[in-house]
């Protein structure tokens, strides 16, 4: 397999200004998708990376600009445009941003010439094994990769678990084979016979495998290899074009019934939803059959895509569309209150999309700490360790992605020297949405680990002071490990809840309310999220995140000569953890507006959802996905606070709960209870993670 294939990632390239309705597959798309996938096997285990990639040709087509847009390889998150002012204040390298800006070979032309990076890795290997180097480090790489396993991001969720420290003997196996020591989870999809959705990608690995010569990459070739991959994608990229192109042509003129997106009679006959009785049935017998689950859901997609023409008489969308969702939750491991309020943030097919995306890992990539490292020197002593590596994109200059290693990415001398984060570009977007500015006081309310506060401590450049808060105070370990070794001398560590500020202290140019949340949007890195939510969790997490963003709002200075501004973002994709919670602030103070965060890519918030409508300026938010962009699902907005009027504070407290409210917002009366009981939550939440004995939920509930 080829190098980048061993960690292929999807989608490269980025949906600038998507806005969630571009490039949809139509039910045409999808049918024609899985035609061609059956045709070739109905091969396992391949990858949705399908609806990104048409989506991207016709995008990038459409710019007359395909070439740079379909790098099929799956080998970047997204490369948007990057804004001027956050180039200059991100990375301090101006060579490399003049290399970046050349978009020649994306900043690494002047590397040597003929250097063998295998042949290299493996003398490094042996030399640091020499000297206790690399070996040394495993035993301890816990206490380095810092954490706590409910952890967002950074060393914790993500690329942690992708990194696979092998046994002694391994070890010696490996250093033979040039070993890749980065491994993605295996995904349940891998298990499964066959995709629902399949797509025209599916033979995707195939190209790779074909455009990985074997000889071993070096500096002289990379470029070269680079070029003929673009070169490629290019192709592929106009051969989708042309296919969407015939699929919209094909639509415009009614296909007939067998046509491959008709009403087709795919094996075992004409499809009919199951009765109540076959459903119990099914149920007894332990549970559909996956090709059974795949096949209907593959039906139900199609009929909803055109419920008119395809449905069967008699039968309603809702019982499709229940048939679906409960599928849905069988298939992926969801429980159905979760699959259903995912499902019901997207059109139908883009939901199955979604939840294809969840079951592949997100990209391993890295943050430089411009405190401690340019990032051209940091990618070429880790390209010197073996690791295989690139920029992620053109939207930020200190992040790049790790293709394979032959090293834990966790603990090469590097990493332990502070030179980078372990970190999910994802987490990048607050804190170019904030732009902390030097000199400034920062506030960063729930911060641990800190991958957020040490970004943040790079672009102010070691000056002002930020202080990084975190309620749960065994979470502050690793915080301050990761101050410590990223060399932030800007970072004072506290530990209150978020809802005392400004109480403890106030008066911040700029506030981050990364908030705590249901992690929707990183379930490809805790699985546990599929089960483990229930309808009360997100009652008291959006509680909390109502209390939190007030109390950040009140903290900022309005009057900041620099500043006056809070961002809040989360990793997860709900609208009552977002734009529920968004509404609530601009309705409760009406000194903030919202502002554009300056992320050039991402899809605007909804501003109306399920029949509510929100303050329209909600568009302003962004919302990230994994099935768009390639990263973590995420949430960014970003509000300037302005000086509190008395009349705005009257507005405030007539505020009357709109429209919105009446679903997402909450009453602090009917509500107290609640609020209590989330109070509750997070004491024993304290308590255990101090060891100390916490009483069972049901007990201490009737004792409240
Ligand atoms: C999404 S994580 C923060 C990740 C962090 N910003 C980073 O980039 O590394 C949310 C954090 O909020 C903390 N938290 C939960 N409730 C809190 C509260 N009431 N006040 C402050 N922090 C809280 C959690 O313990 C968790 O560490």
């Amino acid at each position: 397999m080829g190098r980048r294939a061993k960690n292929k990632q999807g989608n490269p390239e980025p949906f600038a200004e998507a806005n969630g309705q571009a490039g949809r597959p139509s039910a045409k798309k999808l049918g024609k998708r899985k035609a061609n996938a059956d045709d070739a096997g109905g091969a396992a285990s391949k990858r949705p990376t399908k609806k990104l990639k048409e989506q991207e040709a016709k995008l990038e087509t459409q710019k007359g600009h395909a070439k740079k847009g379909n790098e099929k390889k799956g080998r970047t998150v997204p490369k948007a445009p990057v804004k001027k002012k956050q180039e200059e204040s991100e990375d301090e390298d101006e060579d490399e941003d003049e290399v970046m800006e050349s978009g020649s070979s994306e900043g690494w032309e002047n590397v040597d010439d003929g250097y063998d990076v295998k042949t290299e890795a493996r003398s490094l290997f042996r030399d640091s094994d020499e000297e206790g180097g690399l070996e040394s480090f495993t035993g301890d790489l816990d206490e380095f990769n810092v954490e706590d396993e409910d952890d967002e991001n950074e060393s914790l969720r993500g690329p942690v678990q992708e990194l696979d420290l092998g046994s002694d003997e391994e070890e010696e196996e490996e250093e033979e084979a040039v070993p890749v020591r980065l491994k993605g989870k295996k995904s349940k999809q891998q298990e499964r016979p066959a995709k629902i959705i399949p797509t025209g990608s599916d033979d995707s690995e195939t190209d790779e495998d074909e455009n990985d010569e074997d000889g071993p990459i070096t500096m002289a070739n990379m470029e070269a290899r680079s070029r003929a991959m673009d070169a490629k994608a290019a192709r592929d990229a106009e051969l989708d074009a042309e296919e969407m192109r015939q699929a919209e042509l094909a639509s415009d003129h009614e296909p007939p019934e067998d046509d491959m997106d008709g009403a087709e009679v795919e094996e075992g006959g004409e499809f009919q939803l199951p009765t109540a009785e076959e459903r119990e049935e099914e149920k007894k017998a332990g549970g559909p059959q996956v090709h059974v689950v795949q096949r209907r859901m593959r039906e139900c997609v199609r009929i909803l895509n055109n419920f008119r023409k395809h449905a069967a008489k008699g039968r309603s969308r809702s019982e499709y569309v229940a048939q679906l969702m409960s599928d849905i939750a069988s298939y992926y491991g969801y429980n159905e209150f979760l699959s259903e309020k995912l499902f019901q943030l997207f059109p139908v097919s883009e939901a199955i999309e979604f939840f294809e995306a969840n079951e592949v890992p997100r990209p391993v990539t890295i943050r430089t700490n411009t405190l401690r490292a340019r990032r051209r020197d940091l990618a070429q002593a880790l390209i010197n360790r073996g690791v295989n590596l690139e920029p992620i994109g053109k939207w930020t200059n200190v992040g790049l992605q790790v293709f394979e290693s032959s090293v834990p990415i966790g603990a090469t001398p590097e990493y332990l020297a502070g030179h980078y984060m372990l970190q999910a570009a994802s987490s990048f977007l607050p804190v170019i949405a904030l732009g902390p500015q030097p000199g400034e006081r920062v506030l960063d309310m729930a911060s641990a680990p800190g991958g957020k506060t040490t970004h943040m401590a790079a672009l102010m450049q070691n000056t002002g002071v930020i202080f990084a808060n975190e309620l749960n105070k065994a979470r502050t370990k690793s915080l301050t490990a990761n101050v410590h070794r990223l060399g932030c001398k800007n970072v004072v560590v506290c530990s209150y809840d978020g809802r005392e500020f400004p109480k403890v202290m106030g008066g911040f140019d700029r506030v981050l309310l990364d908030a705590p949340c249901s992690g929707t949007g990183v379930i490809s890195k805790d699985a546990s999220v599929k089960t483990n939510k229930t309808e009360r969790d997100f009652t008291l997490l959006s509680h909390l995140q109502k209390q939190l963003i007030l109390c950040a709002i009140d903290s900022v200075q309005p009057d900041s000569k620099t500043g006056g501004y809070l961002v809040y973002s989360t990793c997860s994709v709900t609208v009552d953890e977002n734009e529920a919670v968004v509404d609530y602030a601009l309705r409760k103070r009406p000194n903030v507006k919202l502002v554009e965060t300056g992320l050039e890519f991402g899809v605007p918030g909804f501003k109306s959802y399920r029949g509510k409508t929100f303050d329209p300026r909600v568009s302003m938010t962004r919302r990230f996905y994994p099935h768009v962009h390639n990263m973590d699902g995420f949430f960014v907005a970003k509000f300037k606070v302005e000086r509190r009027t008395k009349k705005a504070a009257a507005q405030s407290a007539d505020e009357p709960e709109g429209e919105a409210a009446s679903a997402f917002a909450f009453d602090d009366e009917a509500d107290k209870a609640i609020i209590e009981e989330s109070k509750e939550e997070l004491k024993r939440k304290s308590m255990k993670a101090k060891g100390l004995r916490v009483r069972a939920r049901a007990k201490a509930a009737s004792a409240a």
